[in-house]
Order: C-alpha cells, then sequence, then structure tokens
C-alpha cells in the first residue's frame, strides 16, 4: 500500500500543533520511508508538559493513517526564536529568545531517575576506537560490580549493536518505554536497532535532538549505577545537545598518540570545558602495536602523545590501550576483548582505566585528590 505524502502527513499535525493557536509549535520536519513515519515538532521546551498529549495523539493518528507501519513524533526545542515566542517581546523591549549565542536552547538537565551516574564517551574525530572503548569500559566497570548501561548515541553511524552483538527490534515495557537489550550483563540501546542506517543519516538537527532525547529518556534504564554514554564523534550540534540535556557526570575523550587527533581531541575537551562538564580523564588508544605472532612492540602512532597532551591540558591520564589484532577482532565479531579474554593483558588495560574512573565518580567527578602532605 502507498504511504501518505509528506504534505498529508503535515495537514494531519496541524490539528493538533495549530500555529493559529499561538503556542510555538512548529513541524520542523517529517520523513516517510517504508510505511514508517518521523516527525519532529519545534517547541517552546518550556512548555513541554502542555505538548505532551498533542504529541502522543498526533503520533496514533499519523500510526493510524493506511500504509504507515510506525510512527514516531518527537518534540524538540526550537534553535531559534518560532514566530510565535519572537511576538512573545516583552513590553520593555526584550525578548526572551537567545541572545547572540547561537547554542539551541534545551530543556533544563533533569536526573535520569534511577541513574546514579552518565558518563559520556567522546572523541574529537572518527575512528579512534571510542565506540570499542565505550564497550569495553562499561563490562569493565561491570566487572567491578556496577550496573551499567550503554547507550550508543553515534546517530550517524551506530555500532554497539556490531560491538555488543545485539538484534532484534527492542519491545515496550508495560509504561511504554523501550525495554534495553541486554548483552554480557549490561543494559544497551542503539539507535542502530531502532531505525534503518540510511534513515538516520538524512536526519536534520532537529529530528537527531529528538532521537537522542528519547534515548535518554524513553529506554527503561533503571536501576544503573552508570550509564555510559558512546557519544557522536566530534565536536558538533549533537554532542553540544547530549552535553547539555544529559545529567552528565564526567566524560572520557579518547585519543589515538598522533598530532591531529590530539588536536582533535583537544578540542573535545573545550567542548566539555564550555558546558562546564567535568573531564573525567584522557585515554590513549591504538597506544602501541603488538604483533599478535610475536609479540613485538611497535609505535606506529607514536606513543604517549595523549599522556602529554592530557598533562599539558591539566587532564587525568587514565590510562593506554595498545592496538591489536584482538581488540579489532572481538569488537567486530560482537564479543568484546573483556568477555573473550577476561584474564588477559588487554582486559586488565581496560579494568585499570575503569578503576580509575569509578573511583573518580565515587570520589565525587571530575574532583582531583587532594596532594598529600606527609611531615617527616
Ligand atoms: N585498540 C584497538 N586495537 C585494534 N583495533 C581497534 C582498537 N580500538 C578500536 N579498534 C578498531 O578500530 C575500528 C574503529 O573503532 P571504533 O568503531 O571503536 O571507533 P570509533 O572511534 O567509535 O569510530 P566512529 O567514530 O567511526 O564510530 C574498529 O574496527 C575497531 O575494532
Amino acid at each position: 500500500m502507498e504511504s501518505p505524502s509528506s504534505d498529508q502527513v503535515r495537514t494531519l499535525l496541524a490539528r493538533f500543533f495549530d500555529p493559529a493557536q499561538g503556542l510555538g509549535a512548529t513541524i520542523a520536519g517529517v520523513t516517510i520511508k517504508d510505511g514508517r513515519v518521523s516527525v519532529a515538532i519545534e517547541i517552546n521546551p518550556a512548555r513541554a508538559a502542555a505538548f505532551e498529549k498533542p504529541r502522543a495523539e498526533a503520533e496514533a493518528a499519523i500510526a493510524a493513517l493506511p500504509g504507515i507501519e510506525r510512527a514516531s513524533v518527537v518534540l524538540t526545542a526550537a534553535t531559534a526564536p518560532t514566530a510565535a515566542q519572537a511576538a512573545h517581546t516583552h513590553a520593555h523591549g526584550h525578548s526572551h529568545a537567545p541572545a547572540a549565542s547561537q547554542q539551541p536552547q534545551l530543556p533544563p538537565k533533569r536526573p535520569l531517575e534511577g541513574v546514579r551516574h552518565v558518563i559520556a564517551v567522546a572523541s574529537g574525530k572518527g575512528g579512534v576506537g571510542k565506540s570499542t572503548t565505550a564497550a569495553n569500559l562499561a563490562l569493565a566497570l561491570a566487572g567491578l560490580g556496577q550496573k551499567v548501561g550503554v547507550l550508543d548515541a553515534d546517530i550517524y553511524g551506530p555500532s554497539q549493536h556490531r560491538i555488543l552483538g545485539l538484534a532484534g527490534k527492542p519491545e515496550l515495557t508495560d509504561n511504554k518505554q523501550l525495554e534495553p537489550k541486554r548483552a554480557f550483563g549490561l543494559k544497551a540501546m542503539t539507535i542502530g536497532l531502532l531505525v534503518p542506517e540510511d534513515q538516520a543519516m538524512i536526519w536534520r538537527g532537529p529530528m537527531v535532538q529528538g532521537a537522542l532525547n528519547q534515548l535518554l529518556r524513553e529506554v527503561a534504564w533503571a536501576p544503573l549505577d552508570i550509564l555510559v554514554i558512546d557519544m557522536p564523534p566530534g565536536t558538533g550540534d549533537a554532542q553540544l545537545t547530549i552535553s547539555q540535556q544529559a545529567p552528565l557526570s564526567g566524560a572520557v575523550v579518547v585519543s589515538t598518540p598522533q598530532d591531529l587527533a590530539l588536536i582533535d581531541a583537544t578540542r573535545a575537551v573545550s567542548m566539555f570545558k564550555k558546558v562546564a562538564i567535568p573531564i573525567l580523564g584522557v585515554v590513549e588508544n591504538m597506544s602501541t602495536y603488538i604483533c599478535p605472532n610475536c609479540g613485538h612492540e611497535a609505535h606506529i602512532f607514536g606513543h604517549g602523545g595523549a599522556h602529554d597532551e592530557a598533562m599539558r591540558l591539566g587532564i587525568d591520564f587514565l590510562g593506554e590501550i595498545p592496538l591489536h589484532a584482538d581488540i579489532r577482532r572481538t569488537s567486530d565479531e560482537g564479543t568484546p576483548i573483556m568477555i573473550e579474554a577476561p584474564d588477559g593483558p588487554h582486559a586488565a588495560a581496560y579494568r585499570a582505566i575503569a578503576e580509575r574512573v569509578l573511583a573518580k565518580l565515587e570520589g565525587g567527578a571530575g574532583v582531583k585528590a587532594p596532594p598529600k602532605i606527609s611531615i617527616s
């Protein structure tokens, strides 16, 4: 059966989000593909609660259209003042729209109920092994007795379903939350299980923001000690959204030792600093190459660059992970090295990093231990 057109969906949406009511809702995007409809509605975040009912009704109405299998309507914070907001200028001449800053206006950070800590694993650029580090760090934290979840927020290139061997659509819980998948004792959720890869690729900013918010707020994460967010690589809008929406206790920045990766990692560090998120520390990935045949160590990308850069920036160095074929293979096959070889040297390296991260979280994230004063 043929799907309705985007115009038909917009007409239907106008019944629930009537611009004439002056509530400040704008239809920011409608995507229809293979019988699935994704809609992003930009709203004034201060009124988010009032929009929940029309959101749910609009979603049900779209899902009931002939030719539609699934509909998702998400509310996103307006990135610029809507016409209605702009009109809401105070008598004394100023408006409450964002000032010169181009940063999206996002709902204030709410804690995630039943989740003690949320940490971000980030990198300034793609391909440095951030997702592999996030998965193994999460498993190492679980090995230290923590209840851990992994949220794959890499909307444009999700990989946790591959790394953690997840498959199948997630189920809905009784109170209409998404049930996270289980993998090796972790709870896990990734956009990779929810939408076909090519669909997320074409999402515009507001839709990405909406999807990230849903992954954070509409998944039954609780109870958890630590939720590890595998961030999208880089320092763009999606990264800022998560940094501003998620109640982050701190961030781990992954870098390879090369100069260029380090420049990007430095950018990631300054992004977190700008939004006042403590940096838990830096991990140097692919630090030395260990030949799987003879065990010979070579410094292909240099060595210690991330350590030196961390020192220069005054942030902690959490540890290094070598470049090893077993780490790549296990990560690409869906059984991470922490599971396949828990007693090996690589697992030990991840465990040492996890211990440092945990110590920082328990001791107050980002807060350095006071210097020991010894009196002789
Ligand atoms: N320490 C390592 N040794 C060997 N291979 C590794 C190591 N870390 C990651 N890899 C491999 O490098 C590739 C990229 O890793 P990964 O997907 O974790 O990177 P990423 O930074 O998350 O990438 P993207 O930003 O593109 O999602 C994968 O094939 C992974 O298995």
